[in-house]
């Protein structure tokens, strides 16, 4: 496959890649992208690993199997984290998914960790989700942080339930995919704006424990 064969898939993830880093999403060089680029077999473009992902260049992506190695002689390391994504892309049909670190999806990880997830109700942004009935919820799992990104990826694997979702990963970041690139940045935006909104609530009430 040569660059042209994927350069819709590479022009639109480097677009997400531009709109989260002007939200500030990659701070400390975290965070990594996927964008599939073939079903059968699974292939996909994902960040190359250690880059300050605010900075656009010519070698951001790297194409990559469904077991993550790289489907070309490259100098590029794939991102540390592609196994997770590798997961999403082998174990639904979604088309791009998104991994950052903020500093409200890691608070509201440590806060709700013990739980091992958050609730979300009574919230428009849920919609986001397909919950539209006014009595339903959204529930983020909260997984440990492996450091072994094997084991980090076998605790991730039983949530990919389907072409959409999210997974908090405790002290670490939030991994949201979707259909396509459109649909995975509006789930994004929408559990950033409900871990927000959380924290926010928790401080203006003054609540210690989580609610
Ligand atoms: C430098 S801290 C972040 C990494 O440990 C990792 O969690 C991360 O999100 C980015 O890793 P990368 O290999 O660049 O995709
Ligand atoms: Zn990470």
């Amino acid at each position: 496959m040569s660059r042209n064969d994927y350069s819709t898939q590479w022009d639109e993830l480097a677009q997400v890649k531009k709109e989260l880093a002007d939200r500030d999403w990659f701070m400390g060089t975290s965070g990594n992208l996927a964008i599939r680029v073939s079903t059968s077999p699974t292939a996909f473009l994902v960040t190359a690993s250690g880059k300050d992902k605010r900075k656009q260049t010519d070698e951001d992506f790297l194409l990559v199997d469904e077991r993550g190695e790289p489907l070309k002689e490259t100098s590029l390391r794939p991102s540390a984290e592609t196994l997770l994504h590798s997961k999403i892309f082998q174990s639904s049909q979604a088309g791009c998914s998104l991994h950052v670190h903020t500093v409200p999806n890691n608070v509201v990880s440590e806060l709700y960790g013990d739980r091992g997830e958050i609730t979300f109700k009574d919230q428009e942004l849920i919609k986001a989700f397909d919950k539209w009935q006014e009595d339903d919820t959204l529930t983020i799992p909260i997984i440990h942080n492996h450091a072994h990104i094997p084991r980090l990826a076998e605790e991730f694997s039983p949530y990919v339930k389907g072409d959409k979702g999210a997974v908090l990963i405790r002290n670490h970041g939030i991994t949201v995919w979707g259909r396509n690139a459109f649909e995975a940045k509006k789930l994004l935006e929408a559990c950033e704006f409900l871990f927000q909104y959380q924290l926010s609530l928790l401080t203006l009430k003054n609540i210690k424990q989580p609610i």
